[in-house]
């Protein structure tokens, strides 16, 4: 585990107090508004920044621990960092960059020069020079550097911002294949909740230099209190499932949950294939009676197990099914007006389902496959290479990049 527990009071009176554990692989997101902390504990881990108190550990490796004096210097603690610009060298070519990341490191080479360039698709780039490269190939030749410096931790903070939308879908499906077969911790920074869907594991979420929570992607996002931060149109729930049919004539698939089966765009895998299934909470409205006469595939029964009054208007309402749960956000008129308590049994219609591919063990939505024809090839996704561990072969994201 990555362990984070640190207290520091900057000159500009922000006060950061946070204490968060990550998985010691996959990507774990710190997201939060701006100013919230989050560069701030990168450059704690990374050492460029002291805390005033606390511990700071990746595995059996302590960075810090202010009880037993502990400060590792930044040089022993084998962290690659990937800034915003790719910061690199400009009198360098591509190659000499990357070998400068390789030379610095004096811990075992195992992510290997030919590897890296491969799976990050430089190998063309390597003779260039900085400045004639694209702000997305910069980033990937800067990912590069720090992977060969053999990080045992890799800290991302917010690698994608200077890039603009059609950079950032070029290199996103980069990240998605290091974040998969190479076994690494990544710590990345983002304000982007479609990032943090789409990339990360677990997450972090902070505020006000605090973290309000941290855990599994699919907790964190499912939880009302955390709705001025996700964002009300972003909050959900996420489902372990199976592909259970397909019908090419209608354009569904069917994806079966313990609570029931979703029907959805088809979907470009097999049946039998494990998916992951995205329902937002807005995409969920509330029935009092079996819903018959409606537009609206989706239905599950259940018992409303808790109504949080959130922003403006709205409220989140808990529905309990066997299983699982689901979140419908509704306004508060519509709770008022239909009377909605716990304990009501209700039909959620889902309007809306997204669906990916991760491997089982993961809760990241990750790609999104939302309607492409299952001989589909992915677009934008790099080929793995051969050297790379696969981690479940043939339950790659087959979606748009
Ligand atoms: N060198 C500094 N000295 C004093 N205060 C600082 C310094 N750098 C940042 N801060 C303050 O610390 C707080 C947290 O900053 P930080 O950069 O960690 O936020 P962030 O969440 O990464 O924001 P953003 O998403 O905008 O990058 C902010 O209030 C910021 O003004």
């Amino acid at each position: 585990m990555i362990e984070i527990d640190v207290t520091l009071a900057r000159s500009s009176g922000f006060c950061l107090e946070a204490n968060l554990m990550a998985p010691d692989m996959g990507i774990t997101a710190l997201f939060g508004r701006s100013g919230c902390g989050k560069t701030t504990i990168i450059q704690l881990v990374a050492g460029s920044l002291t805390p005033d108190r606390g511990r700071i550990a990746v595995g059996d490796v302590v960075f810090w621990d202010s009880q037993q004096g502990i400060n590792l210097p930044m040089e022993q603690r084998g962290v690659g960092y990937v800034f915003q610009d790719a910061r690199l060298f400009p009198h360098m070519s591509v190659e000499s960059n990357l070998r400068y990341g390789e030379r610095r490191t004096r811990r075992a080479r195992t992510i290997k020069f030919d590897t890296v360039v491969a799976m990050l698709g430089i190998g063309h780039l390597l003779k260039r020079q900085p400045h004639t490269l694209s702000g997305g190939e910069k980033q990937r030749v800067a990912i590069g550097r720090a992977l060969l410096s053999q990080p045992r931790l890799l800290l991302m903070d917010e690698p994608l911002a200077s890039l603009d939308e059609m950079r950032k879908g070029e290199i996103l499906p980069y990240l998605e294949l290091l974040r998969d077969e190479l076994k690494l911790p990544i710590l990345y920074v983002s304000h982007s909740i479609e990032e943090v869907l789409r990339l990360s594991d677990a997450v972090a979420a902070l505020s006000d230099g605090k973290v309000l929570a941290c855990g599994a992607l699919a907790d964190v996002l499912s939880r009302p209190e955390l709705l001025p931060i996700i964002g009300r149109f972003d909050l959900g729930t996420i489902f372990d499932c199976t592909v259970t049919g397909h019908d090419e004539e209608m354009g569904l698939s069917t994806v079966s949950f313990a609570d029931g089966d979703l029907r959805v765009p088809l979907v470009g895998r097999p049946v039998g294939a494990p998916a992951r299934a995205r329902i937002r909470s807005r995409d969920v409205s509330l029935s009092l009676s079996r819903p018959i006469d409606v537009s609206v595939t989706n239905r599950i029964c259940g018992t409303i197990s808790g109504i949080t009054r959130a922003e403006g208007p709205f409220s989140d309402v808990e529905v309990s099914l066997a299983h699982g749960k689901l979140h419908s956000l509704v306004t508060q008129e519509s709770v008022l007006r239909l009377g909605l308590e716990p304990g009501m049994t209700v039909w959620a219609m889902i309007k809306a389902v997204t669906v990916d591919s991760r491997p089982p063990g993961f809760s990241s939505p990750g790609a999104e496959i939302l309607n492409p024809p299952p001989s589909h090839p992915a677009p934008g996704r790099p080929p793995a290479h051969p050297a790379l561990r696969v981690v479940s072969a043939g339950t790659r994201p087959q979606g748009p990049g």
